[in-house]
């Protein structure tokens, strides 16, 4: 199986000398195409160094991130908004939806910043998958916290990334809602063959993924497959994520 993005002895520092904090130690680990990754770990165990590294956020240390074919060493910033813009989608907690733009516009925002034409028929699937199809023309303002996530999933999937990654993207929405989105994230995978990576606390949220990868100071120190909510909350426990 293919990777969409690998991570060889990825370590981040923060700082210098006394007051360094090193939030990846030497990270290796490849995420296959087409399938749904958690990543988890006590708070401070660098998951959102993790997802920033491997979206191309965030600079490495040292070691090396390659996204499909490109190793996204030495890229200058701009190479790298352009990489994010075209083969990467972001799902966070917040939504970041542009309050003046409509479902739609925010939709195909990526597509008219990237220069890119809007494939009508994908947009169409994408607004119909997501369950938006009468809300197109509404402000985010007018929409619940749940339709807005929509829309930024939506929003992730209209140019076809290689990987979407989610930093906790079931975070602000209630348990039903959060369901919902999960399903939806799930669906991407399992229907069109999107690569995600998520970042979540919650065991239920993970255990839609295929995997989960535990993280605890700075390292991988785990793998699940097939991970259920009650397997993962034990494993999170005896990371001392929960005392
Ligand atoms: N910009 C920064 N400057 C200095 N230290 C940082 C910075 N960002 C993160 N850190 C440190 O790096 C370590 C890992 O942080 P990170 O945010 O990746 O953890 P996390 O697992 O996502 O935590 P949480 O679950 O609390 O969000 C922590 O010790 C954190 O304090």
């Amino acid at each position: 199986m293919t990777e969409a993005v690998r991570l060889d002895a990825v370590s981040k520092v923060y700082g210098k000398g006394q007051g360094a904090v090193a939030a990846l130690r030497e990270v290796s680990v490849g995420v296959p195409r087409g399938t749904f990754t958690a990543v988890m770990g006590p708070s401070g165990s660098g998951k959102s160094t993790f997802l920033q590294c491997a979206a191309g956020l965030d600079v490495p240390s040292s070691g090396a991130v390659r996204l499909g074919g490109t190793d996204l060493t030495g890229l200058d910033e701009n190479a790298l908004t352009e990489l994010r813009r075209r083969r990467i989608g972001f799902v966070f907690q917040s939504f970041n939806l542009i309050s003046a733009l409509t479902v739609t516009e925010n939709i195909t925002l990526p597509l008219r910043l990237a220069g890119a034409g809007i494939d009508r028929s994908w947009l169409d699937e994408v607004v119909h998958r997501v369950g938006l199809g009468g809300r197109t023309g509404h402000r985010p303002a007018e929409l619940s916290g749940g339709q807005q996530q929509r829309v930024a999933i939506a929003r992730a999937l209209v140019t076809r990334p290689e990987v979407v990654f989610g930093d906790e993207p079931t975070g602000a929405l209630d348990t039903m809602t959060a369901r919902d989105v999960l399903t939806l994230l799930r669906e991407a995978v399992s229907a069109l063959g999107q690569t995600v990576v998520m970042v979540t606390h919650d065991p239920v949220a993970a255990s839609y993924a295929d995997s989960v990868l535990f993280l605890a100071d700075g390292r991988i120190v785990d793998a699940m497959p097939a991970p259920t909510a009650g397997k993962v909350a034990e494993r999170m426990t005896r990371l001392g994520a929960w005392k």
